[in-house]
């Protein structure tokens, strides 16, 4: 049976539709043919704490490598968290039983990075678009419109949802590989929306497309949010392709989060050393701007997740990094009330960064000109 959460603390506001504490997701790292051996675990999510209101996008972002996906398949999921919980609309969805579990899903989506590979290059779009439908039945609203289940009901609903993510009724009889990438993603939003979901977990939606097309995707999320009244998750190592979509956005790295805003809080003043690094590689459309600006350059690579740096997960590369505190005490995330309600920093010297106490000048930054 699932676990009905009743009003424990942060579930007290009914605005809040995704509540997740404590998500951990470690993978066992194995050795040896015969006798298989753990020898250590990938922590790639290690310890999250986020809420997502009703109607709201929260934009996830950080270098590849850094826990996005796995976040979002844990919520959905399709991962099996190692530990936390994850609160869906009052529901406990760890505690959820095999049928529990397939209720929950079609009210949470995911839209994939590669529409190409998960898309069924066997079936045509309308099998594809229809696929979602024979398992889980028509949503109540829809039933209203298009009537009770049954083929032609379903094909009805199939091509109402054609027509709204901008694709001709002609696309049913094609198969996914006779479309370009941008109608790929279209068909692949159609599949997520069809049983009108209340989240949807959209992993990188744009990053494999022609930057002339990831425009008209992010329009169309926006447009079915609108129209659908739903809640995203968009993931992205780019953090130019959530700001404008996002209502919040949390910055991940190495399996946590270190910073949390709103999005034009933490653009217009982003405090943790990461990212601030982020912010800096974003290009200016000014030339003259652009070229006068100095970006930081980040040290090295993304630690393994299997042996994060002790102290701050970021000292090894900060370029704030102050000698002791920052290499032995691990930072928590914590509230920064006097900034911004909800604005979450991880850092010890988040408020030194804020006054301007520490700055570019002190840690030995490696800076430089972007040109
Ligand atoms: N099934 C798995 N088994 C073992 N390790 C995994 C598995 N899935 C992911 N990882 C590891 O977990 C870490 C986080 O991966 P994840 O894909 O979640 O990151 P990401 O930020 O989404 O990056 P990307 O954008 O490249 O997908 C990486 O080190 C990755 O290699």
């Amino acid at each position: 049976m699932s676990e009905k959460v009743p009003d424990p603390g942060q579930m007290t506001d009914a605005g809040v539709l995704l509540a997740v504490s404590g998500l951990q997701v470690h993978f066992p790292i194995k050795k040896g043919l015969v006798f298989d051996r753990t020898i250590g675990h990938v922590r790639a999510v290690d310890g999250v704490d986020l809420q997502v209101r009703r109607g709201e996008t929260y934009g996830l972002v950080g270098e590849s490598g850094c826990g996005k996906s796995t976040f979002g398949r844990a919520v959905l999921r399709l991962e099996e968290p190692t530990g936390g919980t994850v609160i869906f609309d009052g529901q406990n969805i760890n505690g959820l039983g095999r049928e529990q579990l397939r209720l929950t899903r079609r009210r949470m989506q995911m839209v994939f990075q590669d529409p190409l590979a998960s898309l069924d290059p066997r079936m045509s779009i309308q099998s594809l678009l229809m696929e979602p439908l024979k398992t889980h039945g028509l949503s109540e609203a829809d039933k209203a419109e298009f009537g009770a289940d049954s083929p032609s009901s379903h094909l009805a609903k199939v091509a109402s949802m054609l027509e709204v993510v901008g694709l001709p009724r002609a696309a049913l009889a094609k198969y996914p590989h006779e479309f370009s990438g941008g109608q790929r993603q279209r068909v692949g939003i159609a599949r997520a929306m069809i049983l009108n979901p209340d989240l949807v977990i959209a992993d990188e939606p744009v990053s494999a497309l022609d930057v002339s097309v990831q425009a008209q995707v992010i329009n169309l999320l926006e447009h079915l949010q609108d129209l659908l009244g739903l809640t995203y998750i968009v993931i992205a190592h780019d953090l130019a392709v959530v700001r404008h979509i996002s209502d919040t956005i949390g910055v991940m790295y190495l399996g946590r989060l270190v910073e949390e805003a709103a999005s034009d809080d933490l653009y217009a003043r982003p405090l943790h050393p990461y990212t601030i690094a982020l912010m800096s590689a974003i290009p200016i459309p000014d030339p003259v701007v652009e070229d006068q600006r100095e970006r930081i350059l980040l040290r090295g690579d993304l630690p393994s997740p299997a042996n994060p740096p002790s102290g701050c997960r970021f000292h090894t590369r900060c370029p704030f990094r102050q000698e002791t505190r920052c290499d032995t005490e691990e930072p928590v995330l914590r509230e920064l009330v006097e900034l911004a309600p909800g604005r979450r920093v991880a850092c010890h010297y988040a408020e030194e960064i804020l006054s301007g106490a520490i700055g570019v000048a002190d840690a030995g930054l490696v800076v430089e000109p972007s040109r």
